[in-house]
């Protein structure tokens, strides 16, 4: 893995201060383009040659004409593939918003090291890297080196205060765009979300909920596995974490630091990043998808870069992707999170690319064209 010099003019994160850090997250969203309407078109006369009737790929075909306009080319390629899993802790574990326990999450931090756990094996399935990071896991790492990224040790007890100040949800959120920035620099161009935080699908109903102003029953689960009385608990915590903290929802990054989490700010920043740079980038879960979310109400052209995967059992996460304009492609009873719906993705969209790439046409085959 390479190591960039600088992220948006910062040559180190860590000694920025505010300013420096809002300078960076503007110069981010500033440079963020829509899509190439030449490209997406010279991919759709690529695919309306193929012989097949018109538009009988369906969604694979959208894909193929996302990545054209991603990439700004007619002829887009996949030349390296990684999910980004970023870690963080939550003080509102407190609260018993979780069935598991915290120190799950520093475990299976240590499980993705090793690759053996369930994203690992879908990753490497799809040909793909796993890049973990821990952006603010509650519990010391040994060796310490893994830490170098951590923004805090977990977030603070959203039902009683804010989850971060604002400088730490810049600096988790542009750290989070500094490792797509190092991936796609390494060769990757085509990235994933993945997470790991006990406590995170609390924060993420409640940014689902303040971002798209459904109600906090409508967008909260059971998480890991909350029974019916936990489950009406969390959703009392959430509407308390909102009262409490009163977010600013004009303002995306107030409401992330207030009842947002580190894993997420860091996913919202990933994303960010890879808009930024052309570079798509598939949406896991409810935490993947309420970062998405954020970055979105941050970079409303960012959303252009985003593509689906599954749709999480977890309640939420279907209202969050419809307000980014996305539908869930898979539907697989899945809620394990890390990036794993994600993953299974990978070789769709690698699917959609061979298709233009590889069938033949009317012409190369002669098969006789028709009113179809
Ligand atoms: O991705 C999802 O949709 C998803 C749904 C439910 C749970 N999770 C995972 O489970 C953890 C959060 O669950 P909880 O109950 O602790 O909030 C966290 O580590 C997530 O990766 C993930
Ligand atoms: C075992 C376990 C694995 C996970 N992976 C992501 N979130 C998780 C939560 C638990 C509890």
């Amino acid at each position: 893995m390479t190591t960039l010099k600088k992220i948006h003019g910062l040559d180190n994160l860590k000694k920025a201060d505010i300013q420096q850090l809002e300078a960076a997250l503007q110069e981010l969203t500033n440079g963020i383009e829509k899509l190439d309407q030449e490209s997406i078109s010279g991919m759709q006369k690529r695919l309306d040659a193929k012989i097949k009737p018109l538009r009988s790929l369906g969604v694979l075909e959208d894909i193929s004409q996302q990545l054209a306009g991603i990439q700004r080319t007619s002829q887009p390629e996949i030349k390296g593939k990684a999910v980004l899993l970023m870690a963080g802790d939550h003080g509102v574990v407190a609260e018993g918003v979780s069935a598991a326990p915290q120190e799950i999450t520093a475990q299976m931090f240590y499980s993705y090291l090793n690759g053996e756990a369930g994203i690992n094996v879908l990753a490497r399935n799809s040909g793909a890297k796993v890049i973990c990071t821990d952006i603010g896991i509650a519990l010391p790492l040994d060796p310490p080196e893994l830490m170098a990224n951590r923004v805090k040790n977990g977030t603070g007890n959203i039902a009683h205060g804010p989850a971060m100040t604002k400088q730490e949800a810049l600096l988790a959120l542009l750290t989070g765009a500094k490792v797509a920035a190092e991936a796609i620099d390494s060769g990757i161009n085509l990235l994933a979300t993945g997470e790991v935080g006990i406590g995170n699908t609390t924060p993420s109903a409640a940014l689902i909920s303040a971002f798209t102003g459904h109600t906090v029953e409508e967008v909260t689960g059971r998480g890991t596995g909350l029974k019916d009385d936990a489950l009406k608990h969390k959703q009392d915590v959430i509407k308390l974490a909102i009262r409490v903290n009163e977010p600013d929802l004009a303002d995306p990054l107030d409401t992330l630091a207030k009842i947002g989490g580190l894993e997420i700010a860091a996913l919202a920043g990933a994303i960010l990043e890879a808009a930024y740079q052309h570079v798509p980038i598939i949406l896991d879960g409810i935490i993947s998808t309420a970062a998405a979310l954020t970055a979105a109400q941050i970079a409303p052209l960012s959303a252009l870069y985003m593509i689906s995967s599954h749709n999480s059992e977890e309640q939420g996460h279907r209202i969050a992707l419809k307000q980014l304009g996305l539908k869930p492609r898979l539907d697989f009873n899945m809620r394990l999170g890390e990036g794993t719906g994600a993953a299974l993705m990978f070789p769709m969209v690698e699917a959609a690319l061979k298709i233009a790439d590889e069938m033949a046409t009317f012409e190369s085959a002669g098969v006789s064209t028709g009113d179809f």
